[in-house]
């Protein structure tokens, strides 16, 4: 199969684990003989300090000609004092509004071989399969106004949450139809007892859900959602939430596989390409160490070859892989007790990357 892939680096540890997924999508094609090209193109800090633009045309342009789109992450201390429009994290919500990726899916598992890792008991975590729908492209991070403004004589700032009827229809069906394919629930997360957008969204869910009669559908608001996720996480399953309720959701729910830097996630559209990233951010704490977590990154890229290409078997293998470098104890600082033997991005990759061969045969 012929493929052309958009890689967008980005920042600080985007960087190190956008070349660890790199390197196993070309194991992959020559494991599965494919061919896959890599057109590198730049977003968020480096894109600003180059370009002025968090988010530069060519870069776009790049993206709509590709297949599918493998990002790192954005952002960085250098950058933090630039105004809302020029910052990095700008690129990454304009890449996701322009190619009208609305829904973003971040499957949380727990590993039998880290429940160890994580800071919660592990009859709590053990079998953990959830998968969280969080709607990206409305809500308060897209919402008009947003402003500075003197409000009786004193600064104040302004950010709207509004939701259209049609944006929450078809994330709630996107999360219906993913139901169908897992335990047929539907708990959708919101704040229906406080905001006016939360009782539009519940309302649309009911109403969505009338053309799913397989599938249940439970409300749940936001605060007592975060306390179930540590509670008691394997009663949930589709999490279908806005914005951002499911960018803070999700970080909380990594913490179910024992670390952020095993957080993969695809978000995608109604049209090409989808955008393939992990959940965590560009990390300055430990960038430029080599010490990063490349699994988030490299399970984004077996979404990709799944979502993306239909490749549902080299996919499999990618997951696999992961699976067999942790149970081998093969573990980056973030998932080892001992941080002294901890093993390097290019160790776990290059372990992955054997057991693909392995897995497949060449
Ligand atoms: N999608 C994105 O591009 C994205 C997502 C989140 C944050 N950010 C940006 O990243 C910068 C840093 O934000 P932050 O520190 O709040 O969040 P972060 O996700 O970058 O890091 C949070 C913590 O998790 C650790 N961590 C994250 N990923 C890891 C990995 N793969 N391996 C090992 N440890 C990992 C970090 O070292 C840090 O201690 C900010 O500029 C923020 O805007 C970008
Ligand atoms: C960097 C930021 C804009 C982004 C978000 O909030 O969507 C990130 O936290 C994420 O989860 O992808
Ligand atoms: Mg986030």
């Amino acid at each position: 199969m012929e493929k052309k892939i958009a890689i967008l680096p980005g920042d600080g540890i985007g960087r190190e684990v956008v070349e660890a997924a790199a390197q196993v999508l070309k194991q992959i094609e020559a494991s599965f003989d494919h061919s896959f090209t890599f057109e590198y193109a730049d977003i968020g800090g480096g894109a600003v300090d180059d370009y002025d633009d968090p988010l530069p045309a060519h870069t776009l342009d790049i993206c709509k000609r590709s297949d599918a789109i493998l990002l790192g992450a954005v952002g960085g201390p250098a950058w933090d004092h630039l105004p809302g429009e020029k910052r990095p994290e700008k690129g990454l919500l304009r890449i996701r509004k322009e190619l009208g990726l609305f829904a973003n899916l971040r499957p949380v598992r727990s590993f039998k071989s880290l429940l160890h890792s994580s800071p919660l008991r592990e009859e709590v975590i053990d079998g953990v399969d959830v998968m969280i729908v969080r709607e990206l492209t409305g809500g308060l991070y897209f919402g008009e106004p947003r402003e500075r403004r003197t409000i009786d004589g004193e600064e104040a700032a302004v950010d709207t949450l509004v939701y259209k009827k049609s944006e929450i229809r078809r994330i709630v069906q996107q999360a219906f139809e993913i139901a169908r394919l897992r335990t047929q629930k539907v708990i959708s997360v919101d704040k229906a007892n406080v905001l006016e957008s939360s009782r539009l969204w519940r309302e649309t869910a009911e109403e969505t859900a009338k053309d799913y009669p397989d599938v249940e559908l439970e409300h749940m608001l936001v605060d007592n959602a975060a306390m179930q996720i540590m509670y008691d996480p394997k009663k949930l399953d589709v999490i279908v939430t806005e914005n951002m309720f499911g960018d803070i959701l999700s970080d909380e729910a990594s913490m179910l596989t024992g670390s952020l830097g095993m957080l993969p996630s695809a978000s995608m559209g109604s049209e090409k390409p989808a955008l393939y990233e992990p959940v965590h951010g560009s990390a300055p704490d430990i960038a430029g160490q080599g010490t990063a977590n490349p699994l988030a990154t490299i399970a984004s890229s077996a979404m990709m070859l799944k979502y993306s290409f239909g490749l549902q078997r080299e996919s499999d293998v990618v997951e696999e892989a992961i699976e067999q470098v942790l149970s081998e104890g093969l573990l980056p600082a973030d998932l080892s007790r001992d941080k002294t033997s901890a093993a390097s991005t290019e160790e776990v990759t290059k372990a992955v990357c054997t057991h693909i061969a392995r897995l497949a045969g060449k």
